[in-house]
């Protein structure tokens, strides 16, 4: 029997450096058998060019990696997927059109002579689905199961190839919260069996929830790795941040609301998606919209950006009715949208932050014609400062940006923008501690400038924390609103989640 408590990773001494980046700086650590092994750290310090290292994504490095005791150095991701390093990531990428079968023993099927024998394939897949207790099959195709269920062939994936460590990235990003109930127990259940987590989050209550002990990096650097139960919540901020900076959504200030009704939705729908919403924001506030995943908070903002076409109901701007028919013209209208995939809808690949910054405002930076390039760069540098953008360079590529940095470009553009109506979709979502309490910090003083806010966000301390009102939408429609007035998560849950039936006195 091996050594429950040996190691089954050793870092020593990684380093790795891009172009003007050391992303990591001789890093040394042990993740030991069976444990769940928390990897933390602010956008950019490291975590994703460790994984991609450990699973042979990426294999120009300095340093030494040992698996069970073996220096070990794939080539790629299938090399260490069958030494059984395998890996979960936010983005699972499977074939849609195979089935769940096949895509759990892609490139390794059983085979019976030159064939795939599908017979055993599905028999084999089966079995591991059953011991994970999901409730789909093999035979089933993968484009017809939610985001969760995929995760769950990422796993069986792993499982198929005997893992003995999966790596986790931001595994909850997108799960309802049932799914991420069933999620934590596999991972449980995957510990009891001896296999070990590797867990990258930003969500810091599911790394006190779920794992055993932590490692911290910070611009590169190997901090400190610890039992999870030897620290409070402030002394892990403080180690990923190098400072004390609170993770909760505090207004400081409440600034007056003016009567003054900015934007106005009546009736609102869109033909099998939502219906009848209807809601006034106001000058100077922030409204929240709460509600589970597929509550379709998402699909309302975008039909108000012009992302989506409205079927029935009209919007107004300053009590005059628009037609918004394309973000295009929102933008003209004065209304911004900081949507929830950043990644393909936030950025251009090919422009510097700079020019990704200053994206929504270059003819302000106009001068005889001409961009006026020096000022294009001061926007930027102030709102790096702001948000704390690693590196803070503003002719860096924002493609070649952490994740969690490009969000913050996105996030900087529409807090650069000069739009009246700010719209902010999950605006925290994979982004770090220390600029969460920025970007919180930063819609106070927006707000304070008689701007209008409204926040999607799944995270109800945001939603409760930030918002002067809160709509709860279940299922397509708006079931609740509430003044915020020391309202709790359960006042919240018990209507997102459909308790509440106080759909006729909804509105206050
Ligand atoms: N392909 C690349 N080219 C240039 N620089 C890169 C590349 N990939 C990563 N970097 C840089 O390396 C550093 C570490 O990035 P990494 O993605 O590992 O951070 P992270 O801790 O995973 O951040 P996040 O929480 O935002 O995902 C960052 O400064 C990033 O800009």
């Amino acid at each position: 029997m091996e050594n429950q408590t040996g190691s089954i990773v050793k870092f020593l001494n990684i380093s790795k450096v891009f172009p003007g980046v050391k992303a990591l700086d001789e890093v040394s650590f042990e993740i030991k058998k069976g444990e769940v092994h928390a990897l933390l750290g602010e956008n950019g310090a490291g975590k994703s060019t460790l994984l991609n290292i450990l699973h042979g994504v990426n294999n120009e490095y300095e340093g030494i990696v040992e698996i069970h005791g073996k220096v070990v150095a794939y080539k790629n991701a299938n090399e260490a997927i069958l030494d059984g390093i395998s890996k979960v990531h936010q983005e699972v990428s499977l074939i849609p059109d195979l089935t769940v079968g096949q895509n759990i023993t892609l490139g390794c099927e059983p085979k019976k002579g030159l064939f795939i024998d599908y017979n055993k394939l599905h028999k084999e897949a089966n079995k591991i689905l059953k011991r994970m207790n999901c409730n789909f099959k093999s035979e089933d195709i993968a484009r017809t199961l939610s985001t969760g269920e995929m995760q769950m062939i990422a796993i069986a994936k792993g499982l198929y190839h005997n893992a003995q460590l999966i790596s986790f990235d931001e595994p909850t990003a997108a799960l309802s919260n049932q799914e991420v109930n069933t999620l934590f127990s596999i991972i449980n259940d995957l510990k009891r069996n001896g296999i070990t987590i590797l867990y990258v989050s930003h969500r810091l209550d599911e790394v006190f929830q779920i794992c055993d002990r932590a490692t911290v990096l910070r611009d590169g650097k190997h901090v400190d790795t610890f039992n999870i139960n030897d620290v409070t919540r402030e002394q892990l901020i403080k180690k990923m941040v190098g400072r004390d900076v609170s993770a909760y959504a505090v207004r400081k200030k409440k600034y007056p609301i003016s009567n003054e009704s900015v934007l106005k939705v009546e009736n609102l729908s869109v033909n099998g998606v939502f219906e009848s919403i209807n809601f006034h924001l106001r000058k100077g506030e922030i409204l929240g919209f709460a509600g589970l995943v597929g509550s379709k908070r998402t699909d309302v903002v975008r039909t108000i950006f012009g992302a989506t076409r409205k079927t029935t109901g009209t919007i107004k701007i300053n009590e005059k009715i628009v037609d918004i028919k394309s973000p295009e013209q929102a933008v003209k209208l004065g209304i911004g949208l900081i949507p929830e995939d950043r990644k393909t809808q936030g950025f251009i690949k090919y422009f510097d932050n700079a020019n990704n910054v200053g994206l929504t405002k270059m003819e302000k930076f106009m001068k005889f014609g001409l961009l006026n390039h020096k000022s294009k760069t001061k926007n930027c540098n102030y709102y790096a400062e702001e948000i704390n953008l690693r590196p803070k360079d503003p002719f860096y590529m924002t493609n070649n940006l952490s994740g969690g940095n490009q969000q913050k470009v996105v996030i900087a553009k529409w807090l650069s923008s000069d739009t009246d109506i700010l719209i902010l979709d999950e605006p925290t979502k994979g982004v770090d501690v220390g600029a969460k309490a920025e970007i919180y910090r930063v819609l106070e003083e927006l707000i304070g400038m008689g701007k209008s806010i409204i926040v999607v966000s799944s995270e109800l301390p945001e939603v409760l924390g930030l918002s002067d009102r809160i709509i709860v939408m279940r299922e397509g429609r708006q079931v609740k609103e509430f003044i915020n007035n020391n309202l709790t998560e359960e006042d919240i849950l018990q209507y997102a989640m459909g308790v509440g039936n106080d759909v006729e006195n909804a509105r206050i």
